[in-house]
This record gives structure tokens, sequence and C-alpha cells, in this order.
């Protein structure tokens, strides 16, 4: 199975559409406020629909309340959740849609105990302990990364083009993911980062 590969923090229809044509699997739209990268609803809702039907959308929360990931789920057409914040998994469960859960990750975490704490996620994106939750250009030691865990791991956390090919070839993640790696400021993404970005990503996993 192909390493899959998530553009996170999409803010505009001709972004989505460049990192679809690289052969991103999925983009990231963030709905958390205090994020440089976010998406209210109407903007939000019009990128989702200008993108082709194969490309997952993956709408990203931090510790939001229920009712505005119900809003958000009503309005824009979000193939999959991320909870990127200190939600337990009775909260992710619960709106009934296949969701990604954030790891945080440090010396001591107990990333074992944790993703098995989630049994219903889809996969566990393992990103850097970073001030603000995520989104910060920040790598992480990957040796931490336990083998044998009992989900699939999305690889996170200050990957761009001169890393990501170490990266699958260490980690051999079941996805990568990046936001500032392919960028040319916050938000708005380089189209030639996220083409090189892929590039590199499918010439390590062989
Ligand atoms: O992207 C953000 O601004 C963000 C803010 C708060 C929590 C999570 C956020 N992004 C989540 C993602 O999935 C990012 O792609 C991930 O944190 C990696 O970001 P980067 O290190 O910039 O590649």
């Amino acid at each position: 199975m192909p390493v899959r590969i998530k553009i996170c923090g999409i803010t505009s229809i001709t972004d989505g559409l460049a990192a679809a044509d690289a052969g991103a699997d999925a983009i990231g739209l963030v709905f958390y406020p205090r994020s440089p990268r976010f998406v209210d609803l109407g903007h939000a809702a019009e990128i989702a629909r200008a993108m082709p039907p194969f490309l997952d959308i993956v709408g990203l929360f931090v510790n939001a309340d229920a009712a505005t990931v119900r809003a958000t789920l009503a309005a824009v057409p979000l193939s999959l959740l991320q909870f990127h914040g200190d939600e337990d998994e009775a909260y992710c469960r619960q709106f009934d849609r296949p969701y990604l859960k954030a790891a945080r990750m440090r010396p001591g975490f107990d990333l074992v105990q944790y993703a098995a704490s989630f049994p219903s996620a889809q996969a566990l994106l393992l990103d850097a302990f970073v001030d603000g939750y995520g989104g910060a250009g920040h790598t992480f030691d990957w040796s931490l990364i336990p083998s044998g865990l009992p989900r699939p791991i999305v690889l996170s956390g200050g990957l761009a083009v001169d890393n990501v090919g170490e990266a699958v070839r260490r980690v051999r993640p079941a996805a990568v993911d990046v936001s500032s790696g392919v960028e040319v400021s916050k938000g708005v993404k380089d189209h030639a980062k996220i083409a090189a970005f892929i590039a590199g990503v499918r010439n390590a996993d062989v």
C-alpha cells in the first residue's frame, strides 16, 4: 500500500487543486480559530466543493465543542475528522465519522497506551509537542515511535522536502502529513514545494 499524503492547512481553491494535481490523497482544512490557517465554514465549503471527487477532505479541530463540529459537518463535505487537542475517545467517536487522533510526541509519552485508548481512530497522527497544538514546522525524535502499534500511523511535524524521504524510510508510516514545509507563508502553499514533497515521498516509498 503506497504511503498516503495529506497536505494540511489549505486556505484556497487554487492551493487545494495544486495539491490534488500533484498527487496528494488528502487536504486538511483547519477549523481552529487561533490558527493562521483557519477557514470559516463558507470558505471551507467553497474549497471542499471545488476539489476532485477522489480527494479526501479532512476537517481539523482543537478542543472544539461538539456543536461546532456538528455545524461544520452540516456545512462542509468532510470525509475525515482530525482531532488535534486533548479530546478523549468518547468525544471523538460521537460524530460517527472516520477520524484521525493527533498524538503530541515527547520523551516519556506512552504512545502504545495512548493508541490503545483510541480503538475507533482510523489512525494516530504523530506530531511534535508544540505550543499552539500544531502547525509549527517542528520535527520530533522519530526514534520515540515504538514498533507494533495497534493503529496505523500518520507521520507529521516539521516534514519537508529535505527530510521526508528519510522519514518514510525510517518510520514506514501509513501516511505523511505536512503544512509549514510546503508553504511560502502561513496558509499559503508553495506549489513547487508540494510537488517536490510528493516526489520525495514516492522516491522513498519503494
Ligand atoms: O496547521 C495549523 O495551523 C494547526 C494549528 C493547531 C493545531 C493543528 C494544526 N495543524 C495540524 C496538522 O495536521 C499539521 O499539518 C501538523 O501539525 C504538522 O504541521 P507542520 O509541522 O507545520 O507540517
